[in-house]
């Protein structure tokens, strides 16, 4: 499919476009280029991942949260306008925040312990993709040694970022039982935040590309910011998707993680349900069977959660009264396996459904 504004390669003649027309060809940039559309991230938001695909996505994700304020600063730094670097600064202040424990780096170092990463093995940056690092820093080269015009033409693709923000929060938090709101918390202020600064960036180059020169520039440097997201989907879905290929040193699952709570000793609030217990489920959550995918979901406030044909057999009998020893006997006698090993395995499952709060004793 031909684009209907194509960008002109350099030695192309162009003519004047409207800022109307410009921002037009701008937008049919990133309705063909931007990461929305990568492969990676319609399985990420579909539920398509496992959890270490999750986890690979959060650690590289962080290098470029972190680079951003210095892409920002590098932006900054070229700023001769008092007025332009007021308004360009709130970017750094949105990411570093005010004070330790404030701002967008903080809230994705959240969001990357809350798929159970130590906070210290993310902060190291030690297993993140060398790919994720190469198009991050080609993005902070670029805006350091490119023109003004081009350096902030470069941070439009957040003109198209809160589509696929919502389209990510709202497919995880339905399709991931290990995602919860608070996880996601970096998102919700991005809504507003990326607006705000797309709309500012957007208006200056509308105002400041005044040849046909400059307005190919802002579009060559938005086509090039797409492609710095594109490659580090790209370097995740070869590393972690298909063939599989980890690079030497790069993360592998298992890595940097803290020990689950399940693993604590049996009995305890966190430990697994042991044959006494009397598991029931939490006000608000009901075992439902979901008539479009033919299978059992739990249904809790704003959340699903995806069952295996085992959970749907030990659910279906959890009702307030039926002890784990209670349980395990039944399904010991329908399906003739043994009863300890059955007990067992439930006590860790139903454990593992009590620390998403789907589940009580
Ligand atoms: O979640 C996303 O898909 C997404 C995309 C982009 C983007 O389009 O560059 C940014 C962000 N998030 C983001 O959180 C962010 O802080 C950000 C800063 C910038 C930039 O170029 O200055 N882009 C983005």
């Amino acid at each position: 499919m031909t684009a209907i504004f194509p960008t002109p390669a350099a030695d192309e003649d162009q003519r004047l476009l409207s800022p109307d027309e410009l921002e037009a060809a701008l937008r049919d940039i990133g309705a063909r280029r931007y990461h929305n559309l990568h492969p990676f991230h319609r399985l990420l938001h579909d539920g398509k991942l496992n959890k270490d695909q999750v986890r690979a996505w959060a650690l590289n994700r962080y290098y470029y949260q972190a680079m951003i304020p210095v892409k920002d600063a590098a932006v900054l730094a070229r700023m001769q306008d008092a007025q332009l670097r007021r308004i360009w600064r709130q970017r750094i202040v949105d990411h570093d925040g005010d004070a330790p424990g404030d701002g967008g780096i903080e809230r994705w170092l959240k969001l990357a312990e809350g798929v159970g990463f130590s906070r210290d093995y993310v902060l190291s940056t030690k297993g993140i993709l060398s790919a994720t690092k190469f198009s991050v820093e080609a993005y902070v080269h670029f805006v350091a040694e490119k023109p003004l015009l081009e350096a902030i033409a470069s941070s439009l693709t957040e003109m198209f970022s809160p589509t696929i923000i919502s389209e990510r929060v709202a497919g995880m938090l339905k399709n991931y039982d290990f995602i919860t709101k608070d996880t996601l918390a970096y998102f919700e202020k991005r809504l507003t935040q990326a607006p705000r600064d797309a709309d500012f960036a957007l208006e200056y180059v509308k105002q400041h590309a005044t040849t046909p020169e400059l307005q190919r520039k802002a579009m060559a440097a938005l086509t090039f910011k797409c492609t710095v997201l594109w490659t580090q989907l790209d370097a995740l879905y070869f590393a972690y998707v298909a063939p599989g290929m980890v690079p030497p040193e790069a993360w592998q699952p298992g890595e940097g993680l803290v020990a689950e709570k399940t693993t604590a000793p049996a009995g305890g609030k966190h430990g697994p349900f042991v044959g006494s217990d009397v598991p029931r489920l939490p006000r608000g959550v009901r075992l439902r069977f979901d008539d479009v995918r033919e299978k059992h979901v739990l249904l809790a406030p704003e959340r699903t959660f995806d069952l295996d044909d085992n959970a749907v057999a030990v659910l279906k009998l959890v009702d307030g009264k039926r002890s784990v020893g209670d349980i395990a006997g039944e399904l010991a006698a329908n399906y003739a396996a043994d009863r300890s090993l059955i007990e067992a395995d439930i006590g860790t499952m139903l454990a593992e459904l009590a620390q998403k709060r789907v589940l009580e004793r």
